[in-house]
């Protein structure tokens, strides 16, 4: 079996110590024991260890010298030692450069060590939460200083369904509707959806929204790691099992252990890991690369992808078995342009952030660009406009940002998507003598044109071989304005 319990190490060179100090924390800890600080340095090397109790006079090495080493090395052991001296006053120093959270004198009673140990491990577990919140807090609102409690209620905020911004009626609601439902039965979610439209962060919402948000959550992008990584990262891999592997790694599935990991891009993983994790998933164990031994985690797996796999279980590359593992609940997100409606409060709530990231002040759009980044397709979602509004807010100037900022693909995507729409539109549903329709048409082929040209009247009027004065005498007479409005009712 490996460790399942806290791993405490116990270092001092009288192994009469060690069996007695071992004997009252083996009940509770995994203890691992040295007499001398080589010996040491070489369980820490190898064995998950959270607390060391170490005795400070020792032939060679004091106490404090090997736990300023443990403190550079391995900053996150708690460590404590075990001093004969009933003033320490006279090594404080050296306990302030240890970094020693506490320090026993003797004798010692059992119970005395006991306390010393449990609150160490807590300490260790602590540390970990907060360095996970940290850096969950730091993928959140990069720059953000807040103190702990403001962090933890930060990211849960930042991870709520509320963090998919959407309207009343996007299609939206339903898929957080479900997850929501979903989120607090320990059942495995697929979500599907184009790369970019919101699958990691309604992923990290449903877990946030289960029991297990207080433990960690991980994502792993699969697609982007070679398998025998994507084996050590997952299930963790002992010392030396392959060239490179020079520390003992745990596992991500260990360090989620009563948390949640999304498998991301899960339809690009390799037969042979699929195999892999089937394994893992039927049992509920996981084995470190280069180990024989096996360990029962309770992990809670959400996998994602952008590719159609039950087209891929049908085509023969992805393993029915495993789809069915992992598919018990199936949630689509819409892309983009399924829900452009969102767009008029997405692309604002966007530029917010943004602006106070980089702490560029900005007016908002013009009514002119926000029809424009309504009527384009944005193929790579939400992650396409927000690289979008980046740009245009760091282009801008002083005043609202419009539509000569949008980069000139979004720019020509948006015209021939509203053109098409109201041609589209106007072919089917216009009626009248055909002068007039003629007229509305002429109307929308100026409308997209001037759109396309960024409303450089000279450009626009070049390419529909009229004048400049030509060009102004027919948006007077259809009225149409720069904010994307024909003036007559046509
Ligand atoms: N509805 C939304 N409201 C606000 N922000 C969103 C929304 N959907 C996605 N985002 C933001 O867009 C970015 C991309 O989202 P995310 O990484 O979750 O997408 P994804 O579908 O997992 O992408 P990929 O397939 O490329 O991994 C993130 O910064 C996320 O916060």
């Amino acid at each position: 079996m490996t460790q399942t319990r806290p791993g405490i190490l116990i270092v001092d060179d009288e192994p009469r110590s060690v069996e007695v100090i071992a004997r009252v924390l083996g009940e509770e800890f995994e203890v691992f024991t040295a007499l001398d600080a080589m010996r040491a340095l070489e369980v820490l090397e190898n064995e998950w260890v959270q607390v060391v109790f170490c005795d400070q006079r020792m032939p060679g090495r004091s106490g404090v010298d090997l736990l300023t080493e443990v403190r550079r090395r391995w900053p996150d052991v708690v460590r404590i030692i075990v001093t004969g001296y009933t003033d320490p006053q006279d090594m404080i120093g050296a306990i302030n450069e240890a970094g020693i959270y506490q320090f026993i004198t003797k004798p010692w009673h059992p119970d005395q060590l006991l306390l010393a140990a449990q609150g160490a491990a807590r300490l260790y577990h602590l540390q970990r939460e907060h360095d996970r919140l940290s850096l969950e807090l730091k993928l959140a609102a990069p720059a953000a200083e807040v103190r702990f409690a403001e962090q933890h209620e930060r990211v849960l905020r930042n991870f709520h369904f509320d963090a998919l911004v959407r309207t009343p009626a996007s299609p939206l609601n339903e898929v957080c509707r479900r997850a929501a439902q979903v989120a607090a039965f320990d059942i495995p979610v697929l979500v599907l959806g184009e790369t970019g439209t919101g699958k990691e962060l309604l992923a990290r919402a449903i877990h946030y929204a289960s029991l297990r948000s207080e433990r960690p959550f991980f994502a792993v992008n699969c697609g982007a790691i070679p398998d025998e990584l994507l084996e050590s990262e997952l299930f963790g891999h002992k010392k030396g099992s392959f060239t490179g592997a020079y520390t003992t790694r745990i596992g991500l599935l260990d360090q989620a252990d009563g948390g949640t990991i999304l498998l991301d891009e899960i339809g690009d993983v390799s037969p042979a890991f699929q195999v892999k994790l089937l394994r893992f998933l039927q049992e509920g164990e996981i084995r470190p690369v280069g180990s024989n031994e096996t360990r029962r985690v309770d992990v809670r797996i959400l996998a994602a992808t952008h590719r159609d796999l039950a087209g891929e279980v049908k085509a023969g590359r992805f393993r029915e078995d495993l789809y069915y593992r992992l598919a018990a609940m199936v949630l689509t997100l819409p892309p983009l342009r399924e829900r452009r409606g969102d767009l008029r409060v997405l692309a604002p709530r966007i530029l917010d952030s943004l602006s106070s990231a980089h702490g560029k002040r900005t007016q908002g759009f013009t009514e002119e660009a926000l029809a424009c980044i309504e009527a384009y397709d944005w193929p790579g979602n939400v992650r396409e406009l927000q690289n979008e509004l980046t740009r245009m807010l760091v282009l801008a100037g002083g005043g609202p940002l419009g539509a000569d900022l949008l980069s000139p693909h979004v720019l020509r995507g948006a015209a021939a998507s509203s053109a098409n729409a109201t041609a589209a539109d106007l072919a089917v549903k216009d009626t009248g003598p055909l002068k007039d329709r003629i007229e509305r048409m002429e109307a929308l082929i100026l409308m997209e044109t001037l759109l396309r040209c960024r409303w450089n009247k000279s450009r626009a009027a070049e390419e529909l071989g009229l004048s400049r004065v030509g060009l102004r005498a027919k948006l007077d007479r259809y009225g149409i304005a720069r904010d994307g409005t024909f003036g007559r009712s046509h």
